[in-house]
């Protein structure tokens, strides 16, 4: 069955909007684990706009589940914290400084050397790899040359084009996971992934390992209960 890692950001939004403790980001964490997620993911940025370095320290330790890490490794500071706290995985994300969000995958082909060097060093310390990418056969394709243990397919295309066409939003994400997994990759998604969208998504991408979902969850939560949605969002992937 597809896992399901809920990352936290938002917590981390919600909490330094008022500059306290509340809601405590590490609770956030223990609860999505005790409520039946199978992973936490963090994506601390550089501007620590939500997930602080210091989350990430606070949090590693008390994981039970699978901890994931995602982040833009072309920061120092960013491959120092995961070497250091060594999650279970880390997702590499090619997000500019700036980004309101992350919104596309890495040029597999381009950084090529830059990927398979990076994913080496963390490779080498025992962190299993997930690299970013469009659902592009030719980004899969080059995405198995960095030697990447896994991909993660960025999802907000077929989130947008979800409610307009469903198989024609989804079409591209089962094309690349077949080829994915023809290449030994192991396959995550991830990105705007919802109660609505979630169940069509993962019965039509094979193979599909784990869904990383944040922004909808949690603002689901406020709705329906924390310990609640996530057991809906669970069902999904059933
Ligand atoms: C890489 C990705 O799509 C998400 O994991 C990302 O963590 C979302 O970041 P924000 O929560 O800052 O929008
Ligand atoms: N990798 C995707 C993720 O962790 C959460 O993305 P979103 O659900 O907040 O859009």
């Amino acid at each position: 069955m597809t896992k399901l890692s809920v990352n936290i950001n938002k917590f981390a939004t919600l909490r330094n909007s008022r500059g306290g403790s509340n809601p405590d980001v590490v609770k956030a964490a223990m609860d999505a684990e005790a409520f039946g997620a199978n992973g936490v993911t963090v994506h601390p940025r550089p501007d620590e706009r939500h997930i602080r370095y210091a989350d990430v320290r606070a949090i590693r330790p008390l994981i039970t589940t699978e901890f994931n890490i995602e982040g833009n490794c072309q920061e120092q500071k960013f491959i120092d914290l995961v070497l250091e706290v060594k999650p279970h995985q880390v997702t590499l994300v090619p997000d500019a400084l700036g980004q309101i969000t992350s919104n596309h995958g890495w040029d597999t082909l381009r950084h090529a050397d830059y990927l398979r060097e990076i994913i080496g060093v963390f490779k080498a310390a025992g962190i299993r790899t997930s690299i970013f990418v469009d659902p592009v056969i030719n980004m899969i394709n080059g995405a198995a040359e960095t030697g990447t243990d896994r991909v993660e397919l960025y999802t907000e295309p077929y989130a947008v084009h979800f409610a307009l066409d469903r198989e024609a939003a989804v079409a591209p994400f089962t094309a690349a996971a077949k080829r994915a997994h023809e290449l030994g990759l192991g396959i995550n998604a991830g990105h705007d992934l919802d109660l609505q969208n979630l169940q069509f998504f993962a019965r039509n991408v094979p193979h599909l390992a784990e869904v990383s979902i944040g922004h909808a969850l949690v603002c689901d939560a406020l709705y329906y209960g924390y310990e609640n949605t996530i057991q809906l969002y669970l069902r999904q992937l059933k």
